[in-house]
């Protein structure tokens, strides 16, 4: 009997010495449910009284003012109780509880008792839902999922792209069917070229149209030209090329109201246009002008054909996706307009609050917040924005250049022509030349 104990200690030592750690590191969802997410439970259950009074969750049955003879007694009442709390369940990173609110109580205080919790939990962070009215959903997670995420998947649908994965460790998919234009904002080594390119080697098997605009010279957007059907890599080529798009979204429009339907969608399979996907490298570099007259048309002229684009293009399947450093309203008045018009929205990590604010402010404050504590360190870690209107950390997938360059030559075949963008291109650089 001794014996057994004896070997039964020495398992347990070696499972602590050895095992937990190797198990963390091949499967840290197991390693989590067998030891972490049980230690969690008990801490969640044990402090949640102590926490809520803390955080004002608590509230005492009895009303804070009463009558003593004839007057009126305010003060705080003893013994708050704390909103019922369901049994944690485990979730692959985290755990999740349901808090039913007290009378009167909004999600709003839960939002804001969000990092105590997280405090009092010992855990990464702790998010806040309310999936029904009445009930808050706390959902831990116990440590950064985006420090590692793991590859994840999902259904391959035209036009979306799967470019990495979100916190809940759920996939990360940019659906042009679903948001048509999104804006991608971030400062400089913050991941936007990265989700560009991985955005495009989703993109580049499907048969869709991409159309590149990349005014510092291609350097970024060259790397895949040979899957794309035009590429303005000055501002002129720009106007050139975006120009020719508006044109080719008329023809479009005559076409859907000629057959009577509302987009290229309802178009039957033969006559249906293929989609295009703009995608926009530096925003800023469309938009400032040196204050010389031909400059100031340029940017004025990209910066109109950018919103018609992005006004009429979501039926005609002409889908934009913007990228930019800084995209403020000092850029020029037609900023703030094109934004309203991305519904889809990424904000990397950035340099100024304005550019969050720009990204996020107008959709979520908390985002903003959120999108601002991202730190140099976290290159591809972004806040983006779902199609139900909520928002997400999350971080692409890294995509070397060598695995783009490999994927845009294996599809160079299917990339469709697009005579009349290509001519205005060749017509401005055979000017220039
Ligand atoms: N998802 C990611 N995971 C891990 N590392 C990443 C990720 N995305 C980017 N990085 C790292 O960050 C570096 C900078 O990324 P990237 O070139 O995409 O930034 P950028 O915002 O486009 O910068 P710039 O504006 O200067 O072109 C990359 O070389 C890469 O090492």
């Amino acid at each position: 009997m001794s014996w057994l104990l004896f070997a039964l200690g020495l398992g347990v030592l070696a499972w602590v010495l050895v095992g937990g750690s190797w198990l963390k590191r091949r499967a840290p969802a197991w390693h989590w449910y067998l030891t972490g997410y049980p230690a969690a439970a008990l801490r969640v259950l044990t402090t949640w009284k102590r926490v809520a009074i803390l955080t004002d969750l608590a509230v005492s049955p009895r009303p804070r003012r009463g009558l003593l003879g004839d007057l009126v007694v305010k003060g705080e009442a003893l013994r708050p109780v704390p909103p019922r709390l369901s049994f944690p369940r485990a979730t692959r990173m985290g755990l999740t509880v349901v808090v039913r609110l007290h009378p009167g109580q909004t999600p709003a205080v839960y939002l804001a008792a969000a990092d105590a919790l997280a405090h009092a939990w010992r855990v990464h962070a702790v998010r806040v839902t309310s999936p029904e009215r009445g009930l808050v959903l706390l959902t831990a997670t116990a440590t950064d999922p985006l420090q590692h995420p793991g590859l994840v998947t999902a259904r391959p649908r035209q036009l979306a792209a799967l470019v990495g994965a979100l916190e809940s460790g759920g996939a990360w998919v940019m659906d042009l069917r679903l948001v048509p234009h999104w804006l991608i904002a971030g400062a400089t080594r913050s991941g936007k070229s990265t989700l560009l390119a991985r955005l495009v080697t989703e993109l580049a098997p499907q048969p869709v149209a991409l159309v590149g605009v990349d005014c510092k010279g291609g350097m970024e957007l060259g790397l895949f030209a040979r899957r794309m059907s035009a590429l303005a890599t000055c501002r002129r080529e720009a106007v050139a090329v975006l120009g020719a798009l508006v044109v080719e979204m008329q023809e479009r429009m005559t076409d859907c109201r000629e057959a009577g339907v509302r987009s290229i969608w309802d178009l039957p399979d033969k006559l249906r246009p293929v989609p295009i996907v703009v995608i926009v490298d530096e925003l800023a570099e469309l938009y400032l002008s040196d204050g010389r007259r031909e400059n100031k048309a340029e940017a004025e002229q990209c910066s109109t054909y950018l919103l018609r684009l992005a006004q009429l293009g979501a039926a005609l399947g002409v889908h934009l996706v913007v990228a930019g450093q800084r995209v403020g309203s000092d850029l020029g008045p037609g900023v703030t307009a094109l934004r309203a018009q991305l519904g889809g929205r990424i904000c990397h990590r950035v340099n100024d609050p304005g550019t969050a604010e720009m990204a996020l402010g107008d959709l979520n404050k908390d985002a903003v917040t959120v999108a601002q504590s991202i730190t140099a360190e976290e290159a591809g870690v972004a806040v983006c924005t779902g199609p139900n209107g909520g928002w997400s950390r999350a971080r692409s997938h890294l995509t070397p250049t060598d695995d783009v360059t490999a994927v845009t030559a294996r599809y160079a075949a299917l990339t469709p022509e697009l005579p009349a963008v290509a001519d205005a291109l060749t017509a401005v650089q055979g000017g220039e030349s």
